[in-house]
């Protein structure tokens, strides 16, 4: 990663309602201070480049089909395409077409680099005699690729290798740019440039600091996620133009940018493999709708429209969920080890031939005697096929041993006759009785509802506690029945993929990766055995019962042990002062990782409000048990913090633990404010949104009103103690006291838990509950611009650790 390469700015912005202040450097200029000068020259290049963008419309709306196809089939298969480049090259008003300039020192070619192989430089008389014109290529970047009617290029999609020093060059290293300008829009109108030199003596000495990207992203948000095509960072870009062939993980704090730095790569890697990914296939996966749902409309803005989006439950759905688990039965259905518990139930559905196979043929019979049936038995099943494809050759192999008997009667069969025999109803009776069809959701229901036959495929695998907890209380009696979990599912797939190979796509992107199980990993596994993916997540945000411990254990699920696995740390969306108080939390539940910095400073962007006695250190049952008063004091300052957010600029998420919903709907409407729930996109007039604290991994919001940190830490089971996965593993001496450290009992108890633990080291033990301090750190950095917290109870003893009365200060 080039961390240490120094960050390029972004465009202005320069609305009224968005005020920007200039850099020291870059030169900003904008239209008022203009007059006709360069800035013209730039506006009169956009109406250029959008009336040459119509023109390639009009040229693909008049193309004439009829002559040149054989059948309709091709024709509808043209005219599809077709359609699709038209939708492609619309003009999207209040999309900027370009939104950056790069003037080379030398004479380049985009031979490779555009679609009409142009290798002139454009050179559009709107330009010329623009300053610091030095003779070399000037290229616009913007989204796609533009050309006149001569085939010049004007404007050069953002994803050619000649726009990477876009995003990559900067004063240590020109890769011969000279100067790099970006522009500011307005409502679908250029306002604005900036330009910065990257070669010669106006060239800055050092790392700059962009307020403009700060602008960028501060600017207030409503709808779903949008593109950061303009703005992407150097260690960003690398991982977006990373090569197909390798599969890159990237560990990244909140909000450094993983999902951006994910879709975007998907549609680098659609410009730069097309014509493959459209045979084998791309595909995003995400935690949840709400979030699918948020993250919908970026792909399709930078032009890419035929990625598919899924949740892990999605691509394994087999059967109709109904049921639940409990965390522990869950953690153990999703452990690696099922996968080999799957696998021998399987094999174990294979009976060995006891009778031989005879095979009539008109007047003669021929007989395979059962020893060498058996031998082909065992010759399948130590090859390391899938159960499908075994039982798919059988009929063939037996087929064959009949024709070498033939061939020694002095017959010559040919490959029909050995179809035939294989067709045989005697050959198919044996295949039947042999290795018998086998339906993936029966053979999973079996091991969930038969002790004997559990035992008989789990022993040495799972412990006897495993299987007791693995079995259902009540067996189903057929897959249409059964209460299916969503970890059941992923089973199902396990073993429907043991039958038949799942097909591979060309690429999958898994973002919140860190909350997948083993059995789910390697169901995403199976989805890109051929292909390779872009693997997103945060150890510190994993907050599943089986969340990953590391990513290399996660890759080896996945089947891809051989991944890059990079690190972002610069974060952008949540303030320094905001990421600073999330990360006291990290000790605590990733000892490991390191801080996130902030790209911006935003003072007095987190604010905490207690209630009632919040402040000072109540006695935790009063605390549980929050008198009515209390209650009603802490949802009327919830509401009062949430019409405060609202009367700034931007969307507002209000974050609570699940249980405190109820409450804060009523109390919402009370007040007359309205809200939307996750997943519903926000406008101009209706900016609220109630977000259960399950539901917030991955969004954001420019105000986040923190309810009640303590009830969200209490919303997540406690992990036992002792993790079993590993059945033979010795008790730590931590144990006990990490199951008496739960949150929700006092903290004199938590205290005196910790402090049996022994002192407190650089590993601290994992206090029992982590998974509730991660889902509250996932709340805690949800917010752009402001973050403020409403509190009646005390807030948990890792935020104000060594800040003795930090609330009460507050
Ligand atoms: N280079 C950039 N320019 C402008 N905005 C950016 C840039 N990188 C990231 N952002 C913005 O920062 C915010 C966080 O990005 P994103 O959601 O991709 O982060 P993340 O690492 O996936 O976060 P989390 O772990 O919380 O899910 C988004 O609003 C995104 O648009």
């Amino acid at each position: 990663m080039s961390s240490h390469a120094p960050k390029p700015t972004a465009p202005p912005r320069t609305s009224a309602d968005t005020p920007v202040s200039p850099p020291k450097r870059p030169h900003i200029a904008d239209a008022a201070a203009d007059g006709g000068g360069p800035l013209a020259r730039e506006q009169a290049h956009l109406a250029a480049s959008r009336s040459a963008l119509r023109a390639m419309r009009a040229d693909a709306e008049s193309l004439d089909i009829a002559d040149t196809t054989a059948n309709w089939v091709n024709a509808e298969a043209l005219r599809h395409t077709i359609e699709v480049r038209i939708k492609a090259l619309a003009d999207l008003t209040d999309t900027p077409l370009f939104f950056g300039r790069l003037d080379y020192e030398h004479a380049h070619h985009t031979a490779a680099d555009t679609p009409t192989g142009s290798t002139a430089p454009p050179t559009e008389a709107a330009l010329a005699g623009d300053e610091g014109d030095a003779g070399g290529d000037r290229f616009y970047i913007g989204r796609r690729h533009v050309h006149d009617a001569d085939g010049e290029p004007m404007v050069i999609d953002w994803r050619a290798p000649i726009s990477q020093p876009f995003y990559q060059a900067s004063p240590k290293r020109p890769m011969d740019v000279l100067l790099r300008r970006r522009f500011g829009y307005t409502g679908g109108e250029l306002t604005a440039y900036e330009d910065e030199p990257l070669t010669g003596p106006a060239a800055p000495a050092g790392e700059q600091t962009s307020r403009l990207l700060q602008s960028e992203i501060e600017r207030p948000r409503v709808g779903p996620m949008r593109d950061i095509v303009a703005t992407i960072q150097p260690e960003q870009d690398e991982l977006v133009r990373a090569g197909i062939g390798g599969t890159v993980c990237v560990q990244g704090a909140p909000g450094t940018g993983k999902t951006a730095v994910g879709l975007h790569r998907v549609a680098y890697l659609l410009y730069a493999h097309r014509e493959r990914l459209a045979r084998t296939g791309t595909l995003v996966i995400g935690p949840n709708q709400s979030f699918l749902h948020y993250i919908e409309q970026v792909l399709p803005a930078l032009g890419e429209l035929q990625v598919k989006q899924a949740t892990v439950a999605d691509l394994v759905a087999h059967v109709e969920v109904r049921g639940t688990d409990s965390a522990e039965r869950a953690r153990i259905k999703g452990d690696a080890r099922m996968a080999d518990v799957l696998r021998r139930a399987l094999r174990a559905g294979v009976r060995m031939p006891q009778e031989p196979v005879v095979v009539v043929r008109g007047s003669r019979r021929w007989r395979v005697p059962a020893y060498e049936v058996q031998e082909i038995v065992r010759q399948l099943l130590e090859r390391d096929i899938r159960y499908g494809a075994a039982r798919a050759a059988l009929p063939q192999r037996v087929a064959h041993a009949v024709l070498v008997r033939m061939e020694e009667a002095g017959e010559a069969p040919d490959d029909r006759v050995q179809d035939a025999v294989a067709r045989n109803a005697a050959v198919k009776a044996a295949v039947k009785e042999i290795w018998p069809l086998v339906d993936p959701a029966k053979l999973v229901l079996r091991l969930l509802s038969d002790a004997e036959a559990l035992a008989e495929y789990a022993a040495g695998i799972l412990t006897e506690a495993e299987q007791r907890t693995l079995l259902w209380e009540k067996p189903a009696r057929g897959p249409k029945s059964a209460k299916w979990s969503a970890a059941d599912a992923v089973l199902i797939d396990e073993a429907a993929d043991l039958i038949e190979r799942t097909p591979s796509l060309g690429h999958v992107v898994l973002d919140e990766a860190q909350d997948l199980s083993p059995m789910q990993y390697r169901a995403v596994g199976r989805r890109c055995t051929t292909g390779s993916a872009t693997v997103l997540g945060d150890i510190a945000q994993g907050t599943t019962p089986w969340a990953t411990g590391s990513w290399p254990e996660a890759l080896r699920h996945l089947g891809k042990e051989d991944a890059r696995v990079e690190e972002l740390t610069r974060g952008f969306r949540v303030p320094r002062e905001v990421i600073a108080y999330a990360s006291r939390l990290l000790p605590s539940i990733a000892p490991g990782l390191a801080e996130a910095t902030s790209v911006r400073e935003a003072p007095g962007s987190l604010e905490f409000r207690p209630v009632g006695g919040a402040g000072a250190a109540l006695d935790a049952e009063v605390a549980v048990a929050l008198d009515a008063e209390v209650a009603v004091a802490l949802d009327a300052e919830v509401v009062a913090a949430c019409q405060e957010a609202l009367t700034r600029e931007g969307s507002v998420g209000l974050i609570a633990a699940e249980a405190r919903i109820p409450a804060l709907v009523a109390a919402l409407a009370a007040a007359g404010l309205s809200h939307l729930s996750p997943g519903e996109e926000t406008s101009a007039d209706s900016r609220l949104t109630l977000v259960p604290a399950t539901l917030a991994k991955g969004l954001e919001y420019d105000y986040v009103v923190l309810d009640e940190p303590a009830a969200v830490v209490d919303g997540e089971p406690l992990l036992t103690a002792q993790p079993r996965a590993t059945p033979h593993r010795a008790g730590g001496a931590g144990d006990a006291a990490e199951q008496a450290a739960g949150w929700g009992a006092d903290d004199a108890a938590q205290q005196a838990a910790s402090q049996a633990a022994g002192p407190v080291t650089e590993e601290p033990p994992v206090p029992a509950h982590r998974t509730g301090l991660r889902r509250l750190y996932v709340a805690l950095t949800r917010a752009v611009s402001g973050l403020t917290i409403v509190h009646a109870r005390p807030l948990p003893a890792e935020l104000t650790r060594g800040e003795a009365g930090r609330e009460s200060a507050a």
